[in-house]
């Protein structure tokens, strides 16, 4: 018999995750990806749940993982919202399962986790493709991806300017490092 899930939430998850340690295992996974090797990485196109009433979609994304055994799938849904609007535009949750028999060992917040992968996953390419005499940082938008792409893309890179463009002022902070209060289009030197 197998117990209740555990639940990480997204303080936990915050405290938990680190860009020092979620970029090199994106890294490795996304290799692993390349490979079509399913007993790797079996990563199924996410299905697309549409919620017309609601203008949003529900995605479920499942992945599995034989030789580590790693069965997951996140659930996300996302609107488009007005502007101003209280609701947020996403919200994610993960769930972690047993391969061996199928229980769920973690409900986790995927908000967090949503984030810092999709920052990540961009400064990944930015590594492999960016040019290396490139000095200024440029970010559309201030929402939650355009602060988790300020802060792995200012951990990992050293540049000399990030300048931002957006139609509203910045959410709250996503990890532990700070961000100046943004206007609508700022400049950071
Ligand atoms: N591929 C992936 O894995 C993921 C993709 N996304 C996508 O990334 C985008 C951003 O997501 P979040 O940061 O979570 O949303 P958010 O709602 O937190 O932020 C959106 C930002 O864009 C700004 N914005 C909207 N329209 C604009 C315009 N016309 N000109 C300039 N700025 C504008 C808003 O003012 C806000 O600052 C969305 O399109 C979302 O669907 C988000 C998460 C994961
Ligand atoms: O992959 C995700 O996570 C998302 N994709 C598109 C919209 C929001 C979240």
């Amino acid at each position: 018999m197998s117990g209740p899930p555990v639940v990480i939430w997204a303080p936990a998850v915050k405290r938990l995750l680190r860009y020092s340690d979620l970029v090199p295992c994106l890294e490795e996974v996304l290799g692993q990806f390349s490979h079509r090797d399913n007993a790797e990485v079996l990563q199924p196109v996410r299905t697309a749940v549409p919620l017309r009433k609601h203008h949003g979609f529900m995605l479920s994304m499942p992945a599995y993982m034989e030789n580590r055994g790693v069965l997951s799938t996140k659930l996300v849904c996302f609107y488009r919202r007005e502007e101003g609007s209280p609701l947020p535009s996403t919200q994610a949750t993960l769930l972690l399962l047993d391969p061996r028999v199928g229980n769920v060992k973690a409900v986790m917040d995927g908000d967090v986790i949503t984030h810092m992968r999709t920052a990540a996953v961009s400064a990944i390419s930015a590594k492999l493709l960016m040019r290396p005499e490139a000095q200024v940082l440029t970010i559309f938008g201030t929402g939650h991806q355009a602060r988790s792409h300020y802060e792995v893309f200012t951990e990992m890179f050293a540049f000399k300017e990030v300048r931002v463009w957006s139609r509203s002022a910045g959410v709250p902070a996503v990890g532990n490092r700070s961000w100046p209060t943004l206007k609508p289009t700022s400049s950071i030197k």
